[in-house]
């Protein structure tokens, strides 16, 4: 009797333990997990209360009896991959067909809004960057550019083409130009939210240091638009600049990332650009908290978003290339290319 009760108080115990393994390994996978979430936000509230953003046909109808060159599926660009493994097209000169994708889109009556900042010196740049948009970006289109910018005053007086509009909002300015460039997600953001939202469709923010020289139009329009960087398009992802540090939230290990994507130029339609700078600056900003700032800003929080948040089309260097660089033979055109600048003469910190 005395053995039978030991056998029956042992028998509990150990039941005991076991529940209590089952529960701590239960309760500590769950909390890794939103330890896990928390410090990678990937995505932010792609379901939850979002600004009323206006909404979209993707119908793509044309003019009855529109003539244009005969599409292909055995002739084309061979010298360039034009598709991504994710099924999102790369755009390259001669992929597209400018006239059918203006009939297409241009009796949609959208609007393409533009955020430009020029922020101290780089005022200098905004001139030659409306001038040449005026040309080569989205003409015939609705465009309204949105200049941020500390220095008022010295914003150039440009003429623009009918259905074109500039819109100047003052910005605070940081004595770091890491500050200045990483702080436009904040703000590109907070327009979205307050203007923005209902009143274009899509979005583009690009750096004001960089010319039009070409055709830049609707075959760059989709729901989220990422450009490869012209610096890192032959190099192993292992050498690509993204941020190492794991402590940090921008953090791609070598072995992992598609493309070296530019901080310089992304877009795509409103609620996509609202998530990724939503996105992007909440996690330069804990990184902040901790003391942690990304190898190259805002860039690195927005390639590890597209390696996360695959773009679903990726524009060639053409559409962001670098003055000082020799144009390459896949390069048949460049459209936006970042001038040669002095660094120690613009910025406010070396
Ligand atoms: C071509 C390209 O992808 N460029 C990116 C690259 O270096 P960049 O050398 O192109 O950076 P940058 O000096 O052009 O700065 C980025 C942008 O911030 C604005 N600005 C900057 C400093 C200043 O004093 N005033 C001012 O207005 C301006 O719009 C400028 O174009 O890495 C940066 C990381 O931080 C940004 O992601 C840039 O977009
Ligand atoms: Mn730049």
């Amino acid at each position: 009797m005395y053995l039978w009760n030991i056998k029956i108080v042992a028998g509990t115990l150990l039941l005991v333990l076991l529940l209590g393994v089952l529960y701590s390994s239960i309760f500590q996978s769950h909390r890794f997990f939103l330890v896990f979430e928390n410090k990678y936000i990937s995505q932010l509230h792609r379901n939850g209360p979002q600004p009323d953003f206006r909404t979209h046909d993707f119908h793509f109808e044309v003019p009855d009896h529109l003539q244009y060159k005969q599409p292909s599926i055995l002739q084309g660009r061979t010298d360039v991959v034009t598709v991504t493994p994710w099924l999102a097209p790369v755009v390259w000169e001669e992929t597209f067909d400018p006239v059918l994708l203006d009939s297409i889109y241009r009796p949609k009556n959208m609007t393409i809004a533009v955020t430009v900042f020029a922020v101290g010196k780089y005022i200098m740049f905004l001139k030659n960057f409306l001038e040449t948009a005026d040309q080569h970006f989205f003409v015939g289109y609705n465009v309204h550019i949105f200049v941020f910018t500390d220095r008022l005053d010295d914003v150039p007086q440009v003429k623009m083409a009918v259905g074109r509009q500039l819109t100047v909002r003052a910005v605070p300015s940081y004595s770091r130009w890491q500050e200045i460039s990483a702080r436009r997600m904040e703000m590109i953001q907070i327009l979205i939210e307050e203007k923005l939202h209902n009143s274009a469709d899509y979005i583009f923010c690009l750096d004001v240091d960089s010319n039009f020289h070409n055709h830049w139009g609707a075959e760059s329009l989709g729901g989220l638009v990422a450009v490869v960087h012209p610096g890192y398009y032959e190099v192993d992802r292992s050498r690509f600049p993204y941020e190492r540090r794991p402590a940090s939230r921008a953090y791609i290990a070598p072995e992992e990332g598609d493309f070296y994507y530019c901080g310089g130029a992304f877009g795509g339609l409103l609620q996509e650009v609202h998530l990724l700078t939503k996105t992007c600056r909440t996690n330069f900003e804990a990184d902040a908290k901790e003391g942690i700032e990304a190898a190259w800003q805002e860039e690195s929080h927005l390639n590890r978003y597209m390696w996360i948040n695959k773009p679903s089309k990726v524009l060639s260097p053409e559409y962001l290339w670098q003055d000082f660089k020799p144009r390459k033979p896949e390069i048949h055109i460049i459209r936006f290319s970042g001038v040669i600048k002095n660094y120690a003469l613009i910025r406010p910190n070396v």
